[in-house]
């Protein structure tokens, strides 16, 4: 399989490295590009076997399978750009909030289209993504877009309407976890320790604790009340999470990044 990317950014990047450390697909069979050609040297410069080409309208024939990582406003012109070009590759779009419609009127009625949620933690294999299929598509292309998403991690197909939430929830969910993990560790410098430490061990807290929910199955109260002893020191924290509103706080954060999602298709 040949595989494109369209976009060497953040994201681009973060699914490109990933699968190639899946070992999903070789360098050599990948092609690259970005308008900002910094961004693709920069990919080449990690896996020297990558063939960088110009533009979309060049990768897009050459390649079976292209994943769409640029920003939302870009896919438009990208697609129409691509629209009469002899061959077309299923297209796998990134793009938050670009609907399924969205992306097979530009691309044209017989393209193949998928649009897909991921997110950065696929970089290390530990993505979690959801995907649906447009009505062209085939279920080997879902399988494609399977393997290639579930190279980087857990990967679910959903029906589309679910996928703005998922955006708002996975998409940028590293965003909200990275601050949280921040704030834990600054919580431990207040009160006295060293930066590297309460770095460490509000991350490993954060890994551990999300693993137990994988792993056991359990609800997460349950888990928190095997925590938190009578009149001990948890119950005390879990206090003070409650009052400034910690749960309300994520439980809107989720809402909004789904609003926005949607307001993004226009
Ligand atoms: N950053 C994240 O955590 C996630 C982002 N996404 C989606 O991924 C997409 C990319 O986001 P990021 O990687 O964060 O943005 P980014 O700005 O880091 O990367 C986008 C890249 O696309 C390039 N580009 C723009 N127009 C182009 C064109 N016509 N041809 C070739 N390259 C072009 C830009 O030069 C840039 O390098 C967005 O649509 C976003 O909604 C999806 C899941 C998570
Ligand atoms: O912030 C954004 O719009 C992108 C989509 C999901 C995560 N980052």
């Amino acid at each position: 399989m040949k595989l494109g990317l369209i976009g060497c950014g953040k994201m681009g990047s973060a699914l490109l490295n990933g699968v190639l450390a899946a070992g999903l697909v070789k360098p050599e069979d990948v092609l690259i590009c970005d308008a900002y050609a910094t961004a693709a040297m920069q990919l080449k410069n990690r896996h020297p076997s990558l063939i960088v080409v110009s533009d979309a309208a060049e990768l897009a024939p050459q390649a079976d399978v292209v994943i769409l990582a640029v920003k939302p406003k870009d896919i438009r012109p990208l697609l129409e750009n691509c629209a009469s070009l002899k061959k077309s590759p299923l297209w796998l779009s990134i793009a938050a909030g670009i609907t399924l419609k969205q992306l097979q009127d530009w691309s044209g009625p017989k393209a193949r289209v998928i649009r897909s949620m991921p997110n950065t933690p696929a970089q290390i294999g530990k993505g979690y993504s959801a995907f649906a299929k447009g009505s062209t598509a085939t279920d080997s292309d879902a399988q494609i877009a399977r393997d290639l998403l579930g190279a980087v991690g857990l990967v679910d197909e959903v029906p589309e309407y679910l996928l703005d939430s998922i955006t708002g929830l996975s998409g940028s969910g590293p965003a909200y976890v990275f601050t949280i993990i921040e704030a834990l560790a600054d919580g431990g410098v207040l009160m006295g320790l060293p930066r590297d430490a309460a770095l460490r061990a509000a991350a490993q807290t954060v890994v551990g604790a999300a693993q137990m929910v994988i792993d056991t199955a359990q609800h997460p109260a349950s888990l928190r009340d095997a925590v938190t002893s009578p009149g001990g020191t948890t119950i005390a924290g879990l206090e003070q999470l409650e009052k400034h509103g910690l749960r309300n706080a994520l439980l809107q954060a989720v809402r909004k990044a789904t609003e926005r999602s949607r307001e993004l298709a226009g």
